[in-house]
């Protein structure tokens, strides 16, 4: 049984801090989705390299294979046949993202982001805000403030490197909650 097509596509975004679980909930969701026997691919911008050339990997070292692209567009390309995409770290595509998605979801696609809802600076990060506004179903996960334990929502920079874009991992990101967060920021 090929659910997807029966039932029409639909999109899902998976937002929140860093360290939040993010990952885990796409891999976890993309995971059922193969046992379901669906036809799935999983895509992550190129740019990100951080723990694997190719693989979509969780901080806790969970992994799945998948597809580094160029921009957006290149998702389009894939696969005739797909039933279920996943797309990583999709704060760090190009503005078109929505609309791709719109257009695999209208071909009967589940389409599953997961993405930083927020920049260092407490500001909207990519595509994000717009595909929320656009999913059928949006999960805001949460990680564990690093300095009171508290539900973290925002990702705070350990260094002063001005970029939006600035990858890296515990050496330059903890979570915080928004006391905390306000508490510990820089005047950004
Ligand atoms: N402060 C933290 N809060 C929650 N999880 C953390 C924290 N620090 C490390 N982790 C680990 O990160 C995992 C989540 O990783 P991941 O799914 O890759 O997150 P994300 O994609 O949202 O950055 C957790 O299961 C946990 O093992
Ligand atoms: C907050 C923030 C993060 N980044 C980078 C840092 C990491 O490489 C990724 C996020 O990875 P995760 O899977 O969500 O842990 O984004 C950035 O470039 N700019 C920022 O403001
Ligand atoms: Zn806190």
């Amino acid at each position: 049984m090929k659910r997807n097509k029966e039932f029409g596509g639909s999109i899902e975004v998976i937002c929140g801090s860093m360290f939040s679980g993010k990952t885990e909930e796409l891999i976890r969701r993309l995971t059922r989705a193969k046992i379901a026997k669906l036809n799935v691919e999983i895509f992550k911008p190129k740019t990100d390299t951080r723990y694997d050339e190719s693989a979509v990997v969780s901080h806790n070292a969970n992994a799945i294979p998948s597809i580094p692209v160029e921009n957006s567009s290149a998702i389009l390309l894939y696969g005739s046949d797909v039933e279920v995409i996943g797309i990583d770290e999709a704060q760090f595509f190009d503005d078109e993202l929505p609309d791709v998605c719109v257009k695999l979801a209208n071909k009967g696609i589940r389409v599953i982001v997961a993405g930083l809802d927020m920049d260092f600076t407490g500001k909207p990060f990519g595509p994000i805000p717009a595909l929320m506004a656009i999913a059928e179903d949006v999960t805001k996960v949460q990680a564990v403030c690093m300095k009171c334990g508290a539900p973290a929502l925002y990702s705070l920079r350990l260094n002063s490197n001005p970029n939006k874009v600035l990858l890296g991992e515990k050496e330059s990101y903890e979570p915080r909650c928004r006391v905390c967060y306000n508490e510990d920021k820089a005047s950004y």
